[in-house]
């Protein structure tokens, strides 16, 4: 159970959140500048505001205590992933090893994100998609309680985003996941639990907006919230419908 309580302003920005979020993913959507970004900062202990921050039996602030970000075990995937890039996959996740807080199991998260084969890669030479993996993979290695991801397929092209949704759902059941998204397709694919954010505050609006959206991506949302799973249709089935 993560249980977060905080307040405060940092630069024009006021903000006061509070929620309780169990296993699986959560997803943070809102507008651009309603503060999503600052609230992960300030629960990673990057950015100090007041209130209380608890992952599982850890307070990680109350009062007068603030737990340092190092001593936080938390990991952090950004949209831009912040590789070494003058160095291997490997070498890249030997950094994460080195603050292996929980004894995380490398074989298996290697498995997880389906990066052995990368592993003597450098990571420059990696694809957007690839380079992704790695940093969830460095995140988790470092024994999180709790994952932090702003953005992360937001600069992926949509075959890439594809491949790794399934791995995100696959993540979120081993760790609770805070997740920051634009994209209200992605989220659905992701989760029904959505906090919505305005001007620093919890919202009470509905987390998806269809502004924007296609006809058939609101007919997709419209199936997914009746609970049906979104399939594309077989090659039998366009076979059938152009016989006619
Ligand atoms: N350290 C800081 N100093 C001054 N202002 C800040 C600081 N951190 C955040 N802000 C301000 O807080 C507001 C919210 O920023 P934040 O990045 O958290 O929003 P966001 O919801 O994540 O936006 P986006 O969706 O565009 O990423 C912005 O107006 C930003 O300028």
């Amino acid at each position: 159970m993560i249980s977060i309580d905080l307040s405060g302003e940092i630069g024009d920005l006021d903000l006061s959140v509070a929620f309780e979020a169990g296993a699986g993913l959560t997803a943070i959507m809102g507008p651009s500048g309603s503060g999503k970004t600052t609230l992960l900062r300030a629960i990673a202990g990057l950015e100090r505001l007041s209130g209380r921050v608890q992952v599982g039996d850890a307070v990680w602030q109350e009062g007068q205590s603030f737990v340092p970000v190092h001593k936080r075990a938390v990991g952090y995937v950004f949209q831009e992933p912040s590789l070494f890039s003058h160095l291997s996959v490997e070498g890249n996740l030997a950094f994460a090893l080195k603050r292996n807080l929980k004894g995380a199991d490398r074989a298996a998260i290697i498995d997880l994100l389906r990066i052995g084969a990368l592993l003597p890669r450098n990571v420059a030479r990696l694809s957007g998609g690839e380079r992704q993996r790695v940093a969830m993979a460095r995140a988790l290695l470092s024994g999180p309680e709790l994952l932090l991801m702003d953005e992360p397929l937001s600069s992926l092209d949509q075959a890439a985003r594809a491949e790794i949704l399934p791995l995100i759902r696959d993540v979120a059941a081993r760790v609770p996941v805070l997740y920051v998204s634009h994209d209200p397709l992605e989220v659905a694919r992701l989760t029904e639990r959505v906090i919505y954010m305005e001007n620093g505050q919890l919202s009470g609006r509905p987390a998806v907006t269809l502004d924007g959206l296609s006809q058939a991506e609101i007919e997709a949302l419209a199936m997914k919230a009746l609970g049906y799973e979104i399939a594309r249709p077989s090659a039998a089935n366009s076979r059938l419908s152009s016989d006619g």
